[in-house]
C-alpha cells in the first residue's frame, strides 16, 4: 500500500506550505503504548527518540511532536511527495506504531478543512470511476465549532457536490479522515501499517543466538517488537568451515537493524570446540551438547554486555533438538532465561514472517553452517541431563565457555 502517494499533489512536485493542502506531515498512531497507565509518558518519550534516530538518515531534521494520543512529524516546507513517502516508510519500521498516515496539517477552521479535503480528493483515480467514499472525523479538541458528524456532513456534502462521488459509510473505497487536535487539524486518506508492539529499549536488553537460518532472525524481530534491544551472537565453524555463515549472519543483522539501530554482531570461532565434542564419542548427544555449550558461551557474553536474557529461534518439535526433553536439557545449561518467541509457531508461519521482514531471501542463501560439522546419523530426542553433564565434565565446559567468550570478534555494521 502506498503512504498516500495518490493524494492530490503530483509526484515530484514540492508540497509547498500555504497550498490548499496545508503543511506536509506524518500522523502516527501508537500501538499498545496507549494502554500504559502512569508510565505512558516514558514509553512515548522513548518512541519519539527512536523515531528521531530512525530519521537521522535524512538530510533534514523533522520536527517530532507529541499530540493528544498520537505523534506528529512535521516535514520542512518544500518536501516532495516522494521524500514524504520515504520518511513514512522509514518510520513504519519503528516498533510501537500501528499506523502511519501521510497527512496535511491545516488551520482549525471548517473552511480550511474542507479546502484541504477537496484538494486531497482532486486528481484521484477514484473520481474517474465514481468510487464510493466516506468522511470520518474525530475531535480530540471539543472546542472545534462543529461536531464530528457535522464536519463529516459538511465535507462529505462538498465532495459529493463537486465530484459526484456516492457516499458509502459501511465499506467506502475512499475514506477522507479528519482529526481535530488542540492546535491544528490533520486531514489524510491512505496510510501504511506499522510494526505494532512496544518501543525498542523499554523491555531491557537480550542476546540473540543468531544462526544463518530462517528462524533466529524472526525470533530477534519478535523480541525487538516487544521492546527489547538485542545484540547478536553467531557461532561459526571456523577454522573448519568457510566464512560464508558469517557473511549471512552479518547480512541478516543489517536487514534487522532498521527496527532498532545500533545493532552489534559478535562471532565465536566454534569449530575446535565442536571437534572436542565430537571426540567425546557421544554421537547421538553431540547436537544437544553443542547447543548447551553455545548457551553457556552466550550467557558469559550476555553478562559482559549486561543482557538479561538469551533468545533462540526454537520451535517445538521442528527438529530433534527441539523436543520438550531436549529443550529442558538446554534450559538446564544456563541460569539466564531463554526466550523462544517462535515456540508455538509453524514453519510456514515463520517463513511468512521472514518474508515480510525481508530476511527470508538472505536465510535461504546456501552456506556451510557450523552445525553441519556435527550431524549424527541419529540424534537423541530425549537427552538425559546427567549424560550431558558427564560430557561437559570431560570437556571442562564452564572454562571452555569463558575461553570462547574471550575469543569473540565484533563485526561492525557499515553505515
Ligand atoms: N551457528 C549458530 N549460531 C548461533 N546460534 C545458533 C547457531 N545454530 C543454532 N543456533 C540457535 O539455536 C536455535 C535452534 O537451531 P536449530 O539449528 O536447531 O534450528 P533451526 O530451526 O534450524 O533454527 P534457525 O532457522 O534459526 O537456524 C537457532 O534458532 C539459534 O537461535
Amino acid at each position: 500500500m502506498s503512504a498516500g502517494t495518490s493524494a492530490g499533489a503530483p509526484q515530484g512536485a514540492p508540497v509547498s506550505t500555504g497550498s490548499a493542502l496545508g503543511e506536509p506531515c506524518l500522523l502516527l498512531k501508537l500501538g499498545e503504548v496507549v494502554l500504559k497507565g502512569r508510565n505512558r509518558e516514558i514509553f512515548e518519550r522513548r518512541l519519539q527518540a527512536n523515531i528521531r534516530a530512525a530519521l537521522r538518515e535524512f538530510d533534514f531534521t523533522p520536527d517530532v511532536r507529541q499530540r493528544h494520543g498520537v505523534i506528529a512529524v512535521f516535514l520542512p516546507a518544500g518536501t516532495t511527495v516522494e521524500t514524504a513517502d520515504k520518511v513514512a516508510r522509514r518510520v513504519a519500521d519503528v516498533p510501537g506504531l500501528v499506523w502511519i498516515h501521510r497527512a496535511w496539517r491545516v488551520a482549525k477552521t471548517p473552511e480550511a478543512v474542507t479546502k484541504a479535503a477537496l484538494a486531497l480528493v482532486e486528481g484521484r483515480e477514484e473520481i474517474q470511476r465514481k468510487a464510493t467514499f466516506a468522511v470520518r472525523s474525530r475531535r480530540r479538541d471539543k472546542r472545534f465549532p462543529l461536531r464530528s458528524n457535522e464536519l463529516d456532513r459538511l465535507v462529505g456534502g462538498e465532495i459529493n457536490d463537486i465530484y459526484g462521488l456516492p457516499v458509502d459509510l459501511r465499506d467506502p473505497e475512499l475514506t477522507v479522515f479528519i482529526e481535530v487536535d488542540r492546535d491544528e487539524v490533520f486531514v489524510f486518506t491512505d496510510g501504511i501499517p506499522g510494526q505494532g508492539g512496544l518501543p525498542v529499549g523499554m523491555s531491557g536488553r537480550a542476546l540473540v543466538l543468531m544462526s544463518g537460518g530462517i528462524d533466529s532472525p524472526v525470533a530477534a524481530y519478535r523480541m525487538m517488537r516487544r521492546g527489547m534491544r538485542v545484540d547478536f551472537l553467531h557461532f561459526s565453524g571456523i577454522p573448519f568451515t568457510t566464512s560464508e555463515s558469517i557473511y549471512k549472519a552479518y547480512a541478516l543483522v543489517r536487514a534487522l537493524d532498521r527496527f532498532q539501530g545500533r545493532s552489534r554482531l559478535w562471532v565465536v570461532p566454534f569449530g575446535k570446540a565442536q571437534q572436542s565434542i565430537k571426540a567425546s564419542g557421544q554421537d547421538r548427544l553431540a547436537v544437544i551438547a553443542q547447543r548447551r555449550l553455545m548457551l553457556k558461551t552466550a550467557e558469559e557474553v550476555a553478562h559482559r554486555i549486561h543482557a538479561g536474557a538469551l533468545i533462540t529461534g526454537d520451535s517445538l518439535g521442528q527438529v530433534s533438538s527441539q523436543t520438550l526433553q531436549n529443550i529442558t536439557a538446554q534450559d538446564n545449561a544456563v541460569d539466564l532465561p531463554i526466550l523462544r518467541p517462535l515456540i508455538g509457531m509453524d514453519k510456514t508461519e515463520i517463513m511468512a514472517e521472514a518474508r515480510r521482514i525481508g530476511t527470508l531471501e538472505i536465510s535461504e542463501l546456501p552456506d556451510e553452517d557450523c552445525c553441519t560439522l556435527l550431524a549424527p546419523r541419529r540424534a537423541e530426542t530425549r537427552a538425559k541431563i546427567e549424560d550431558l553433564k558427564q560430557i561437559e565434565r570431560r570437556l571442562d565446559a564452564e572454562d571452555l565457555a569463558v575461553q570462547l567468550a574471550d575469543s569473540i570478534q565484533e563485526y561492525k555494521l557499515q553505515e
